[in-house]
């Protein structure tokens, strides 16, 4: 946690979830209107395809809906491709950057995801934009080096508090159930706070740092706590209503 901080806890359904999925998203949404604190933010990217109605079940609740990708262009010919403004005007305010699975998948460079940061905040939204080190980049002593890469390549100058937030992944703890050591997330998330400072001074203090990978339950509450952990970022636990509550309440009950 960052004091001064509005933590946020934020799912990621990929892929997955057809209509009857959006059950889940109601319990999720009565959840957070029963009981849990409204100091930490609640966010759901969902697919595309799911994004009005999304919008809708959680209308007059204080879960956001947020998408998973962007283009950079605002419109064109460009087949398949959906703009920033397109998930604004579907009721997004929040899209996903650079998950390590568009990065392999897609071959979205640095410049890219920069390039689409820009474009989310052109389109009003906030951009979560996703950096983290391969097991071959850990196990060859290169994850913090990787890191600076990625936040000097990726992250733009103008970025704040207001318009970006950072999920710190490491791309081999993600749906694996494996996870790094305390030490090892809070040397990371530091790094990460300090090569943001180098590149946009004061405002670095003010960006939420997420860690994602394989947060579930019984492990939300050890990850959370660890200093500059400012939310997570929650793949496959966010898909249940349940565990993802129970991961939020897990950030509710920190000291
Ligand atoms: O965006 C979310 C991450 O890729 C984490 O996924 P996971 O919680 O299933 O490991």
């Amino acid at each position: 946690m960052t004091p001064g901080i509005r933590p946020l806890v934020a799912g990621n359904w990929k892929m997955n979830g057809l209509g009857a999925s959006l059950d889940e998203l109601s319990r999720i949404a009565q959840g957070f209107m029963h009981g849990l604190d409204a100091e930490t933010e609640a966010l759901i990217c969902v697919p595309d395809t799911l994004l009005s109605r999304a919008v809708e079940r959680t209308k007059g609740t204080p879960v956001r809906i947020g998408a998973q990708n962007c283009h950079t262009a605002e419109s064109g010919a460009h087949t398949g491709d959906v703009s920033a403004e397109m998930l604004r005007d579907a009721g997004a305010k929040y899209v996903i950057v650079g998950h390590s699975e568009r990065r392999t998948d897609h071959k979205e460079t640095d410049e890219l995801v920069r390039a689409k940061a820009e474009a989310a905040w052109r389109a009003g939204l906030e951009a979560i934009l996703c950096i983290g080190e391969t097991r071959d980049q850990r196990d060859a002593g290169q994850a913090l080096q990787v890191l600076s890469r990625q936040v000097a390549g990726s992250v733009p100058r103008t970025a704040t508090g207001h318009n970006l937030v950072l999920a710190y992944e490491p791309v081999w703890a993600i749906g694996t159930g494996l996870t790094p050591t305390v030490g090892d997330v809070a040397a990371a998330h530091a790094h990460i706070r300090g090569e943001l400072s180098k590149l946009i001074g004061d405002q670095a203090a003010r960006i939420r740092i997420l860690y994602g990978g394989s947060v579930k339950p019984s492990n939300a509450r050890e990850l959370l706590s660890i200093e500059n952990v400012d939310g997570a970022l929650v793949g496959g636990a966010s898909l249940k209503a349940s565990d993802f509550l129970a991961i939020a309440e897990a950030y509710q009950q920190l000291p």
